[in-house]
């Protein structure tokens, strides 16, 4: 098992760089090479260098800063994840690695990937997706109005067991991650664990409406009223995208609906509709469902499901209960499925990258610096302080190392050392059952 060490000073090539703009408050249209320049000072970024070399918080805000407004997108740690999910990776590792300008990453973002965030902060340290058991097959596939243009989307809403061969994956807006009974693609079939989240009994309580065959038409008054005006009581939450509210759909349908701040309503005037499109055909188990959407006047507006039984994030804070060492396994092994759908499955590599880059802006990544300090406390070879302390059970030491090394591993610099969505969840199979005979050997 392959472990990324500290940065050395020859990775990070704009510490100093940085040191002396901030030093002599140079604006950053001052930097010379401001393309080679991003790609270092993302590498930086990605590679944990101001954490580790000037251990100086507010070097790094201002690196952020001048990477926001010199390099755009490209240098704040957001991207990051999505230039993780968007990288369609074969099991061989594809892809060219140059920087793509639609996404606003550098590669070099990638530095900090998806499964190392998943297995060392949702499984130990802190959590980053939502967890939501999944109980039944209705199937929601948004179709475009025809006469669309600035105007509303349109719904046409069957049930899977009725119309559509049965698949194990539905259809995902972002990367919101549900953990079910079923993981699909996976060699087995996993048996519920009794601490799982227990299903609500309003899950999917598609309305009549929406159960039968045809389309359902949503215009902005429908949305409106469905959230009381946007009412600050509905609101439940709020990103990078905008604001989230609780709303019931006329037929009884509880969702989550998303209205693009106005900030946002530029960047998503173009492409909207043809985006959340792209995003309405991703379809699995364990990702929230994009259920349609608004596109009228200055308003941009998603409704994907609604998940009734809090975030993940929720769960692994403990907030309804500590999970166990094995749903936290459960839980990286789903989001590894889901990110393999993603990676390899889910719609062509350039479409999946535009839609996501629009509509799932913001990153459920932890902060880099947690991940560093998970390599330094792994190096000094204090691996069970790693662990969440809250869990009561104990953890083999093997089983643990073993996880670290594979969470390590996934966060490599380099992407041709980080292990491919479907190796990782195959790994993680591999630890668990270690960690079921490590349970018996007891
Ligand atoms: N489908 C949903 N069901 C229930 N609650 C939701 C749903 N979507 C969002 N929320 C709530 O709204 C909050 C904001 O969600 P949103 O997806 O906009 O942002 P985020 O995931 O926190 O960050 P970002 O999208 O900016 O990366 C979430 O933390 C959650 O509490």
């Amino acid at each position: 098992v392959q472990t990324p060490l500290n940065p050395v000073a020859g990775d990070c090539p704009t510490v100093d760089r940085i040191a002396v703009i901030v030093s002599r408050s140079e604006p950053p249209s001052a930097i010379p090479h401001p393309d080679s320049f991003c790609e270092g000072l993302c590498l930086d970024l990605a590679n944990g260098c101001f954490f580790f070399f000037s251990r100086d918080p507010e070097l790094e805000r201002r690196a952020r800063a001048i990477g926001r407004e010199s390099c755009g997108w490209e240098c704040d740690p957001v991207p990051v994840e999505l230039r993780r999910l968007t990288e369609v990776e074969s099991a061989g590792g594809g892809g060219d690695g140059k920087r793509d300008r639609g996404l606003h990453v550098s590669p070099a973002q990638v530095a900090v990937s998806i499964p190392g965030a998943v297995l060392l902060c949702c499984l130990l340290i802190c959590p980053c997706f939502r967890a939501k058991p999944r109980e039944e097959e209705g199937r929601v596939v948004l179709q475009k109005e025809p006469n669309s243009m600035n105007s509303v989307s349109s719904f046409e809403v069957r049930k899977t067991s009725e119309n559509f061969p049965s698949s194990p994956h539905r259809i995902p807006p972002n990367r919101f991650l549900k953990s079910s009974e079923r993981i699909p693609g996976s060699p087995q079939w996993v048996p519920p664990s009794p601490s799982r989240v227990p299903p609500s009994p309003s899950r999917f309580s598609l309305s009549p409406q929406l159960n039968r065959v045809g389309s359902m038409h949503l215009s902005v008054s429908q949305i409106m009223k469905a959230t009381h005006s946007f009412s600050p009581s509905l609101m439940i939450g709020e990103g990078g995208f905008g604001a989230v509210y609780k709303a019931e759909l006329p037929g009884g349908q509880v969702v989550a609906i998303k209205r693009a701040k106005k900030e946002n309503i530029a960047a998503l005037r173009t492409e909207f509709s043809n985006e959340v499109e792209l995003l309405a055909k991703i379809d699995h188990l364990n990702l929230v469902k994009l259920l349609g959407y608004v596109e009228k006047g200055n308003e941009r507006i998603i409704i994907t499901e609604y998940v009734t039984n809090g975030t993940l994030r929720e769960h692994l804070d403990g907030l309804h209960g500590v999970l166990d060492f094995n749903l936290r396994l459960q839980i990286a092994i789903d989001v590894a499925h889901a990110l393999t759908y993603l990676h390899l499955y889910a719609v062509p590599r350039t479409s999946f990258e535009k839609g996501l880059s629009i509509l799932d802006v913001e990153s459920c990544l932890p902060d880099p610096k947690a991940i560093h300090i998970a390599f330094k406390t792994y190096n000094d070879g204090n691996v069970g302080d790693i662990l969440d302390p809250r869990l009561e059970e104990t953890v083999d030491t093997e089983v643990l190392s073993r996880l670290l090394g594979l969470a390590f591993q996934c966060a490599a610099p380099t992407r041709s050392d980080r292990p491919t969505m479907q190796e990782v969840a195959s790994q993680l199979w591999e630890i668990r059952k270690e960690f079921g005979a490590s349970l018996r050997r007891e």
